[in-house]
C-alpha cells in the first residue's frame, strides 16, 4: 500500500469510526506497520499480515476506542499480542503510558523494538502471565485497563478490578455483542458498574464490534 493510499484510508476509516488524530499519527502507524511485517517474516506474531487487514482490524479497531481512553493518564493493555489496542492508543494521545502485557516473550520484543524504533517514550512491554495479583507479577495498576480479545467477558471481568487504580475503568473491546441486559448481569457478578456500552462496525469489512465500559461498585 503507497502512502497515498495509507493516508486517504486512515482518514476515511477515522471520519467514518468518528475519531479524530494528529497528523503525525499515519507516517508514524506506516512505520509500525513496516516493522509488524517486516517482524511477521520471521517470528509469528499476527495472523493479519495484508496491510490493507492491519490498517483496518488492527490499526482502526484500536482507534476506535479513542472515545473510551481519552483522558486518562496511564493504561494497561493485557494480552495486547503485538501491540493492539495499546500502541496505536499510545500514538494517538502523546501523553499516555502505556504497559502492554504478555505472555509471550516474542510479543513483547516486538513491542519493546517498535517503541524504541518509532521513538515513543511512555510505552513499557512487560513480558508476565495476569492472573490477578498484580504485586507479585510486577504488573502496574492503571487509571484505564483494556484488552482486545483476550478472554471470555466473564473471566475478563473476574480479572479486571485487581488491575484498576481507585476511581479507574475496564474497557472491554468484545467482537461479539453482548446485550445490554447481559452486561448488567456479568457486572453485577463481578461487583461492577456498566458505565457505558457502544456497538461500532469497522469502516470497510462492515464486520461488527462492541466496546463496553465498566467501573468498581
Ligand atoms: C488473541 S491474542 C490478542 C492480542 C491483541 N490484544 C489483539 O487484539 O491483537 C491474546 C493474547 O493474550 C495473551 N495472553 C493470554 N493469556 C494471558 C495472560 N494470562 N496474561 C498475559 N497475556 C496473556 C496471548 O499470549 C495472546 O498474545
Amino acid at each position: 500500500m503507497d502512502n497515498a493510499r495509507f493516508s486517504d484510508q486512515l482518514a476515511s476509516g477515522c471520519s467514518a469510526l468518528g475519531v479524530t488524530v494528529g497528523p503525525d499519527v499515519g507516517p508514524q502507524l506506516q512505520r509500525l506497520m513496516a516493522e509488524l511485517l517486516k517482524w511477521n517474516a520471521k517470528v509469528n506474531l499476527t495472523a493479519i499480515t495484508a496491510p490493507e487487514e492491519v490498517l483496518e482490524k488492527h490499526f482502526l479497531d484500536s482507534l476506535a476506542v479513542l472515545p473510551e481512553v481519552t483522558g486518562a493518564t496511564s493504561l494497561l493493555d493485557l494480552g495486547a499480542g503485538a501491540g493492539f489496542p495499546g500502541l496505536p492508543l499510545r500514538l494517538a494521545l502523546p501523553g499516555l503510558g502505556v504497559t502492554l502485557v504478555d505472555t509471550v516473550g516474542k510479543k513483547i520484543a516486538f513491542i519493546k523494538a517498535a517503541a524504541a524504533s518509532l521513538g515513543l517514550t511512555g510505552v513499557r512491554g512487560l513480558h508476565a502471565r495476569a492472573e490477578g495479583k498484580p504485586e507479585t507479577e510486577g504488573i502496574p495498576r492503571a487509571q484505564v485497563l483494556i484488552a482486545r480479545a483476550f478472554m471470555d467477558l466473564p473471566d475478563w471481568l473476574g480479572l479486571a478490578p485487581a488491575y484498576v487504580e481507585e476511581g479507574g475503568r475496564v474497557v472491554a473491546m468484545l467482537g461479539k455483542a453482548q446485550t445490554d441486559a447481559e452486561l448488567q448481569a456479568r457486572a453485577a457478578e463481578r461487583n461492577l458498574r456498566v458505565v457505558s456500552a457502544r456497538a461500532y462496525r469497522l469502516p470497510f469489512s462492515g464486520a461488527e464490534r462492541q466496546v463496553a465500559v465498566f467501573t468498581k461498585g
